[in-house]
């Protein structure tokens, strides 16, 4: 995970103080990248113990369409309640757009369904294409997307994933964000019967918040460890019916967790 590292650094050395929308204040950079071989194991940061079920649950919950917590709540995940209303409703996130994107004629179009069926019998297709940045439904949204937009490339028999992020918290958001495409990337893979290729991020607004900035330095001073490997028990029917029982990650030797303050 070394060019996250590298990242956070650039951010300390260069990153601009800008006030934000949560009060909290961050230092912030623009228009960044970083490249994982999905290959050579799997993106999960080693200098902070990441809460890999986490990650998962909260993919299997947008990969199921829902934009209600309850889901998550019951599998005695908290992410996403510091957002949600009363009802546990969050609006028409990121798994409603993925799977339900509304037309003007009353009916929806599952992008995820349709890209598996393109990669399948147009792998050499240039439009691969998922986006959750919905213009007319934004401001139904707890939360406008964060990572809002991800195109997949094949070749050499190898899938790619670039995803665009127009704002992260480089702290806390992008190392699950990070760890969640590398996760949706293997599962199409294993379901399109390609291995896995590259993980291409790119942020918009990268920023640290100015209550991380300890954190950040702390976790500058650790070495990183070798990256963990995913294991995919089953492969299963369809994208959809994963479940959390089928991973296993292996091998994840991390320093320990540091606790942070999310800005809501
Ligand atoms: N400021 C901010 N940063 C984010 O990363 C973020 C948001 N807001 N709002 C919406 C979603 C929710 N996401 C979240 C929310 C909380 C954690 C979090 O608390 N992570 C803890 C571990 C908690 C756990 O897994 O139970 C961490 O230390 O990484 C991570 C991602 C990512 N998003
Ligand atoms: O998956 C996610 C979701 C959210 N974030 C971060 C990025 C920002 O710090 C906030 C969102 O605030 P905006 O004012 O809407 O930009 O949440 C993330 O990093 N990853």
């Amino acid at each position: 995970m070394k060019p996250y590292l590298d990242l956070m650094q650039d951010v300390l050395d260069n990153g601009v103080v800008k006030a934000d929308r949560t009060g909290t204040g961050t230092l912030s950079v623009f228009g960044r990248q970083l490249r994982f071989d999905l290959s050579m194991g799997f993106p999960l940061l080693t200098t902070k113990k990441l809460h890999i079920r986490s990650i998962i649950y909260e993919l299997l919950w947008f990969l199921k369409g829902e934009t209600n917590i309850q889901f998550l709540v019951e599998n005695n995940v908290h992410i996403w309640d510091a957002w949600a209303d009363e009802q546990g409703e969050l609006g028409p996130i990121y798994g409603y757009q993925w799977r339900s994107w509304p037309t003007q004629t009353g009916q929806s179009i599952d992008q995820l369904s349709d890209i598996m069926t393109q990669i399948n019998h147009n792998p050499d297709s240039r439009r691969l294409i998922v986006s959750a940045w919905n213009v007319a439904d934004i401001d139904k949204m707890a939360l406008p997307p964060c990572h809002l937009l991800f195109q997949f490339y094949v070749a050499k028999g190898q899938l790619s994933c670039q995803l665009y992020q127009r704002s992260a918290d480089f702290f806390i958001g992008v190392p699950f964000n990070i760890a969640s495409y590398a996760l949706l990337t293997h599962l199409i893979a294993q379901q399109c019967q390609l291995a896995v290729g590259e993980l291409v991020w790119i942020g918009g607004d990268v920023h640290i918040y100015l209550n991380h900035l300890e954190l950040v330095k702390l976790q500058l001073t650790r070495t990183p460890y070798p990256l963990p490997s995913l294991v995919i028990k089953r492969q299963p029917n369809s994208l959809f019916d994963y479940q959390f029982d089928d991973f296993e990650i292996i091998n994840y030797q991390a320093h320990q967790h540091i606790k942070a303050t999310i800005a809501v």
